[in-house]
Formats: structure tokens, sequence, C-alpha cells
């Protein structure tokens, strides 16, 4: 099957500075993908350059196999739904969803009226009147309601409390099981949406840092606490991302090839164990301390 998007030693400079540097990935159909990575490491970027808001300084993009500069055939195939949408002063709710009706051919109408309902939003006041929440609301409901094949939500949720946040997990996931698409969710909020997820790209420092599924992730890595020798007997070349000692006790995660043996061995020697969350494993990654830079991804 053709892939939705390629990008290929995407750079990205800014006079001398690099946002994005030389960054390649292949997003597939009908996937949900995490887009991670810390403050200013390049995913907005990224994503502008995919939906042809900014021009590559070099590299390459194809957007369903084409270049996506003034390519309506391919832009309308695309929802790029970021946190700082700006409308047209004398625009109301209704507008909004007339002009996104009018942009996305798989646009469901019905759909989007039943979300305004249940996000309760008030369809008629101006957008300038909304609150930063409702703003927010506006762009998941035009995200979920276009059904394009490629939908990018960057950090879409600012000011949303967490009963409008699960609900747009929840709609998430229902449309997408019965329209499945390629979504792409950049978010801050790992936790929250790592359930969502099936294959995560993090970006750090304007570069690939890592491009794996969801799933082998979850395994990568294991926190074992216990007596300092033992726990160093149990890690002793294995890769540590993070130790913390105290008192006799030592508290180590440790990276790479997870299994039923590795756990054994764990058990074998009294250790407790837990597993390392993503977000935790992110935090990790993208940490920043000496030990954490030597870890390769
Ligand atoms: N117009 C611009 N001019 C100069 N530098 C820019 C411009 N836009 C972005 N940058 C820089 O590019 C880098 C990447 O920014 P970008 O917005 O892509 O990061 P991000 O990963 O989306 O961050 P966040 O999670 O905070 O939204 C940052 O260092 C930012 O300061």
């Amino acid at each position: 099957m053709q892939s939705v998007v390629e990008v290929h030693n995407l750079t990205k400079m800014y006079g001398k500075e690099s946002a994005v540097s030389e960054v390649s990935f292949t997003l597939e159909p009908n996937k949900i993908y995490g887009l991670l990575g810390r403050n200013g490491a390049g995913k907005t970027t990224i994503m502008h350059m995919i939906t042809a808001q900014l021009f590559p300084t070099s590299g390459e993009i194809r957007v369903f196999g084409e270049a996506p500069y003034e390519n309506t055939r391919v832009l309308s195939q695309a929802c790029f739904i970021k946190e700082s949408q700006k409308y047209p002063d004398t625009f109301r709710i209704a507008d909004v969803m007339e002009v996104a009706e009018a942009c996305f051919p798989n646009w469901d109408k019905a759909y989007a009226h039943a979300l305004i309902k249940e996000f309760r939003l008030p369809a008629k006041r101006r957008m300038k009147k909304l609150s930063r929440g409702m703003l927010s609301s506006v762009g998941i409901i035009i995200g979920l309601a276009s059904r394009a094949p490629l939908t990018l939500f960057d950090e879409p949720y600012l000011g949303l409390d967490a009963v409008a946040r699960s609900m747009f997990y929840n709609h998430l996931l229902e449309d997408y099981a019965e329209h499945p698409r390629t979504i792409v969710l950049s978010t801050h909020l790992i936790d929250e949406v790592s359930q969502l997820l099936e294959h995560v790209i993090v970006i750090n420092e304007g570069k690939l840092m890592l491009n794996e599924e969801a799933e082998s992730l979850r395994g990568r890595a294991l926190t074992v606490v216990g007596p300092a020798s033992v726990v160093e007997t149990f890690a002793a070349g294995k890769q540590i991302i993070e130790r913390e000692a105290f008192g006799g006790l030592l508290k180590a995660t440790v990276m790479g090839g997870l299994n039923e043996t590795v756990l054994r061995q764990a058990k074998a020697l009294g250790l407790e164990t837990t597993a390392v969350s993503l977000q935790q494993l992110i935090v990790h990654l993208t940490g920043g301390n000496s030990e954490r830079k030597a870890v390769s991804v």
C-alpha cells in the first residue's frame, strides 16, 4: 500500500539555526502516530512542511505520493489542527464549519453538529468571543469531522478540561475504528494518549531520535528496586537510563531486550520491578543528562 507521508532528509534552517535536521520517516495508511518531543524539538515545523505551510531548506516530502506544495488534490486530503489557528474576526462557529465543509471532501456534517452539542459549543457565537478551551474544541471537531485521510493534531487541547480531553480521545478511537485514516497526534500529555498510539516518532533537538511501534516501546525499559549490590548485579551489561540511590537501596531503569528471561532474573534476585510508561521512557530518552545521552535508540 502507498505511504501517506514520506519524508527524506528533511531539513529546515532559520538562518544558521537548524530547527529540523535530516529527518526521514514514513507514515503508513490507517495508523495513529504520536509525534513527540520536548518544546522546540521541531515537531510543529515538520507538520507545517508536510502540510505545505512551510518550505523545507532541503530534503524531500511526498504526501500521498506527490509533492504537497500548491497541490489541492493532496491538501484536500490533509487536515492540520494547530493550537494557534486564527479565524476571521466576523466568523461564528457555524461559519467555520461551513468553510471546513467546503475544504474537506469527506466532511460529515451530522457528526460535526453532534460534536458541537456534545462539547456544548454556542454555534452562533463569534470565534473571537470563545474561551481558550472552546477554541480548542472547535479545532478538535474540525479534525474529527473532516475525516481527512491524513489528520494532524498539534497540541490540540490548550485550555481543554479533563472531561473534554477524554471526550476527544473516545471520539477519536470510535471514529477511527469506523473510518480508519492516518492520524498524527503531537502532544506533551503522553500518558493520556499512550493507549491510542500505534507508532511513536520522537524528535529531539531537530533530529529523529526514535521511530518505533508503540507496543515494542512499552517493553523497552524496566525499573528495578532493591539492595544496591543486587541491582548492580542485575544491571551489569544492561543500559541504565536512570539510577537513584537511597540508603542502601538502588532504583535503576534499564533499557533493552526486556523479556521473560530478564523478568525471571529480576525475580530470582528478589528485585521489585515496575514497567516504565511511554511518557517516562521518552522523558528519560530526551532528558539530557550524560547518562541518558549515552543511550542509543
Ligand atoms: N519562524 C521562526 N523563526 C525562527 N526560528 C523558529 C521559527 N519557527 C520555529 N523556530 C524554531 O525552530 C525550533 C523548532 O520549533 P517548533 O515549533 O517546530 O518546535 P515544537 O517541537 O513544535 O515545540 P513545542 O512542543 O514547544 O510546540 C525552535 O527552536 C523554534 O524556536
